[in-house]
């Protein structure tokens, strides 16, 4: 089970909510991943004007935890002002922090996301930062006082994978909180591997709602978090230089 800021959450899977193909392959796909939180940029939602169409009205809302993001944010202020907007229609009450420093590499802005961080804290939200994988950054983000850490894993949409599992492994060792590795996974193996790490959980949307088939890589997402989550639980062998017998037979009696 996952816990954040004392709820707990038995998927450890949190599912973006962009870039599908239609509305109703999303819904399937959420279904498919069997997510508890679903994240979505409060400034692609109409939370204002329910007479335009938007993906909420699709789901059972009573069955998810909603984790608007601040994506469009570029300084902290900006980042602030989308969160109050979000707590506002009361559909939630956690923050995914997204300021971004680069329009190239969507990297987030660290000056600005602890900015942006400390003062939602004090202004009493859940809030869970996206930055980059500097575990010095996250132990500032810790001091805070925000409720996880989500280092992303490459950039955003860029499927790349973990670039660097050593500084992932360096957060993921240092902090007291829960990691989340947020954005660029492209596969269920980068899935399995963020998990397997020791991550608590993964947040991704593209590598599903971009997928060949959405539903099924949602599934797979699904199994492969569970997988490597189990992975990381039963401790992995250590890696060897040299070979040693898998049948051994040093020992055994002969007669
Ligand atoms: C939906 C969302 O919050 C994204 O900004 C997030 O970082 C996921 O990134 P990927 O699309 O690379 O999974």
């Amino acid at each position: 089970m996952l816990t954040i800021a004392g709820k707990t959450f038995q998927s450890r899977l949190l599912l973006g909510t962009g870039k599908y193909p239609s509305f109703d392959i999303q819904k399937e796909a959420v279904q498919a991943a069997e997510a508890d939180i679903l994240t979505f940029a409060v400034r692609r939602m109409n939370l204002f004007e329910p007479s335009q169409p938007n993906f909420l009205e699709q789901l059972d809302l009573s069955r998810y935890t909603l984790l608007p993001n601040t994506a469009g944010a570029k300084t902290a202020e900006e980042a602030v002002r989308i969160a109050k907007l979000a707590k506002a229609s009361g559909l939630c009450d956690m923050i995914k922090v997204e300021a971004i420093g680069c329009a190239k590499t969507l990297l987030p802005d660290p000056v600005e996301t602890l900015k942006a961080s400390e003062e939602l804290v004090k202004e009493g939200f859940i809030v869970l930062p996206y930055t980059s994988d500097d575990v010095v950054l996250a132990r500032r983000l810790e001091e805070t006082g925000v409720h996880a850490i989500m280092p992303g894993a490459s950039p955003i949409g860029s499927g790349q994978g973990i670039i660097n599992p050593l500084n992932l492994s360096f957060i993921i060792e240092q902090t007291n909180l829960p990691v989340i590795v947020d954005a660029g996974i492209g596969s269920a193996a980068d899935a399995a591997k963020a998990m397997e790490l020791g991550a608590d959980g993964v947040l991704l949307n593209t590598a599903v709602s971009a997928a060949g088939n959405p539903v099924k890589m949602a599934a797979a997402m699904k199994l492969a978090i569970e997988a490597g989550r189990l992975s990381f639980e039963a401790g992995r062998i250590p890696v060897k230089t040299y070979a040693s017998a898998s049948s051994p037979i040093e020992g055994m009696m002969t007669s």
